[in-house]
């Protein structure tokens, strides 16, 4: 479920009446995603989505990710664009809640993953990269390596029983991560939750990318670290290297890998493996049993771990 705030039927038109829409003729709202509310609009000019803002996003991001998403738009690249208001606003208020609308993007996410999803993924993640050089804003990653100490510390009491021994091993992690995260590389704005769930797809092509609320400035090469994570491992938790390869070598097609950034690959997958276990240990924790929302499941975010730890190069994963 994802619609958190109701919105009416007054408020919706008096929030239309400032956009050259059109007039609505359905809202309806989207049961998928987890952190905002999403509505499917129609009007009499076509299909839009209109989101607001809930409570994970800070107000004082969303000119960066509307700003963001406007600037890759404009370059190219399928993803939601916002849509200004007469007055030349994307960001404005409804039903009490900061909001926006967008485009509409056509297409599927792919609820199994396959060979084919993967070098259409890594050939977007590098366009999306190249296109975000000359984007003006910043927004520094607020899940970084930093922000995963206090993040452990919020649920350290609780870890050990979501399985034994997590707190001496994420005690550990952290530590060899915190001496060793690779700070040199080649940054710019990545999209941070480039999972599948974030990807649709039309015919079997890449059709358009969403949810950028979590992108910011940092290395490039930890957002291919991300994607191998979310893409290439299969469901009994097995790294398949023909997914990976066909990721890297699509993403290495559009922007080559520096030296250093494929030396760094092994640390950059740990680091976005601890990244997505500690925020999913955080929810796992701290979301009550009861809660509408579908907590996902931290230890698969472990088993990548404690697999990437064993890696010590690329040529460790057959690549
Ligand atoms: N521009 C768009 N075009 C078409 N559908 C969209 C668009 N934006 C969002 N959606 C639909 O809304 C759903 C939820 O969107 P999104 O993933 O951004 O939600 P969220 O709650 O912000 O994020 P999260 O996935 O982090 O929970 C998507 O799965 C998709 O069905
Ligand atoms: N992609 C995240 C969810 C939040 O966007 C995860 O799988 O943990």
């Amino acid at each position: 479920m994802a619609v958190y705030t109701e919105v009416g039927d007054a408020e919706l038109e008096a929030f239309l009446a400032d956009y050259d829409i059109g007039e609505a003729e359905a809202f309806k709202g989207i049961a998928e995603g987890v952190e905002n509310s999403n509505f499917l609009l129609t009007t009499t000019r076509g299909q839009y989505i209109v989101t607001l803002y809930e409570k994970r996003v800070d107000p004082k991001d969303l000119p960066f990710f509307l700003g963001l998403m406007g600037h890759l738009a404009a370059r190219g690249i399928n993803c939601p664009q916002p849509i200004h208001g007469r007055d030349g606003k994307a960001l404005r208020q409804l039903a009490g809640k900061p909001a926006a609308v967008t485009s509409f993007l056509h297409g599927m996410w792919p609820r199994r993953i396959a060979v084919k999803h993967c070098g259409p993924v890594g050939e977007a993640l590098a366009r999306l990269h190249l296109a975000g050089r000359d984007f003006e804003l910043k927004r520094p990653n607020a899940l970084s390596v930093a922000d995963w100490r206090p993040l452990f510390e919020a649920s350290r009491a609780d870890a050990d029983s979501v399985a034994e021994g997590l707190v001496r091993e994420l005690d550990a992690e952290l530590a060899f991560l915190e001496a060793e995260w690779p700070r040199d590389l080649p940054s710019g704005v990545i999209h941070a939750d480039l999972f599948n769930d974030n990807v649709f797809f039309l015919h079997d092509r890449l059709s358009g990318l969403i949810d950028f609320y979590f992108a910011c400035n940092d290395a490039l090469a930890y957002d291919v670290a991300i994607c191998l994570n979310a893409w290439c491992f299969e469901p009994d938790r097995s790294f398949n290297t023909t997914k990976a390869r066909a990721l890297l070598q699509a993403y290495e097609k559009v922007r080559p890998l520096e030296s250093a950034e494929r030396q760094a690959l092994p640390r950059l997958a740990r680091g976005a493996s601890l990244r997505f276990l500690l925020t999913r240990l955080y929810d796992w924790i701290h979301t009550p049993a009861t809660a509408l929302v579908k907590r996902k499941d931290p230890l698969e975010y472990l088993a990548y771990l404690r697999f990437h730890r064993s890696a010590s190069s690329l040529a460790s994963y057959g690549l």
